[in-house]
């Protein structure tokens, strides 16, 4: 399968100018032959938090219109990343899926909040799971700092899926961090890991370096430090071959460590 991986340079508090600039990328991407497009996290808004009153898409709805036509119009399945959204009177960090017929199949609050970026101020965090399926295949789907919580990865494996996504705004401070613990995740979950970071326009906040890894953790591509859309060929059949070779999931005792879940 094509992966199409958009690692975009987001504006800050722009919205118009990402809308226009994500619709050129999954345009460009449905014509290079993805069938999965991936984009990264908060791409509407940007850490833009003390706007969000302003910014923020009231019940996700427009994001919501804008990624089911697109999948609908280009059958592509879309990982729409994360954006910024109003429910009630709360700010979520949330991830929208949708088929390639154009169907909601996972919507997602992003979990865990990081501190260092504010987000504990600014928005209210999610509780539920976010398994789905992209046709046939099992998926899943995190945001960024959630990938620093391994129980949460496992239990999305252990519910079906053979692929993480991962949408991020991952700083370049701790980009070593980022890879190796997507790495991790790959290997001890024996899935695949896609993984799209931002670029800003200030390398030294945020440089890509997104990643696509395979489940004996090889490292299929990785993103440079520009804007990019990067076509991606992967085989999903690996998944089970690896899970073969060292059966890791028929190994588990997890009554020896039921309390890593208190
Ligand atoms: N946007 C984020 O969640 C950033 C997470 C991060 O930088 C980390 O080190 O963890």
């Amino acid at each position: 399968m094509k992966l199409g991986c958009i690692q975009l340079q987001v504006a800050f508090g722009d919205v118009e100018k990402n809308f226009s600039r994500v619709e050129e990328f999954i345009r460009e991407a449905a014509n290079k032959g993805a069938e999965i497009v991936i984009l990264p996290e908060m791409w509407n808004t940007s850490y833009a938090l003390e706007k969000l009153e302003g910014l923020a898409d009231v019940d996700g709805e427009r994001t919501k219109a804008f990624l089911s036509q697109l999948a609908k119009e280009l059958h592509v399945h879309i990982v729409g990343g994360s954006v910024a959204t109003k429910k009630g009177d709360k700010f979520y960090n949330t991830m929208l899926v949708y088929n390639n017929e154009g169907e909601l199949v996972g919507e997602y609050d992003k979990a865990h909040l990081f501190r260092l970026m504010d987000e504990h101020l600014h928005l209210s965090s999610g509780n539920t799971q976010n398994n789905f399926k992209l046709g046939d295949l099992g998926a899943a789907g995190v945001i960024c700092y959630d990938i620093r919580f391994p129980e949460w990865l496992r239990l999305h494996a252990l519910n079906g899926a053979k692929v993480l996504f991962v949408s991020a705004q991952w700083p370049t401070a701790r980009i070593d961090h980022w890879k190796t613990l997507l790495q991790a995740r790959a290997i001890e979950n024996q899935c695949f890991v896609v993984a799209v970071n931002r670029i800003s326009r200030n390398k030294d906040n945020f440089n890509g370096q997104s990643m696509v890894i395979e489940p004996w953790g090889e490292i299929l591509w990785t993103g440079g430090e520009d804007e990019e859309l990067a076509i991606v060929d992967v085989d999903f059949s690996k998944v089970d071959e690896v899970r073969t070779r060292i059966p890791v999931y028929d190994d588990r005792r997890p009554e020896l460590y039921q309390d890593v879940l208190k």
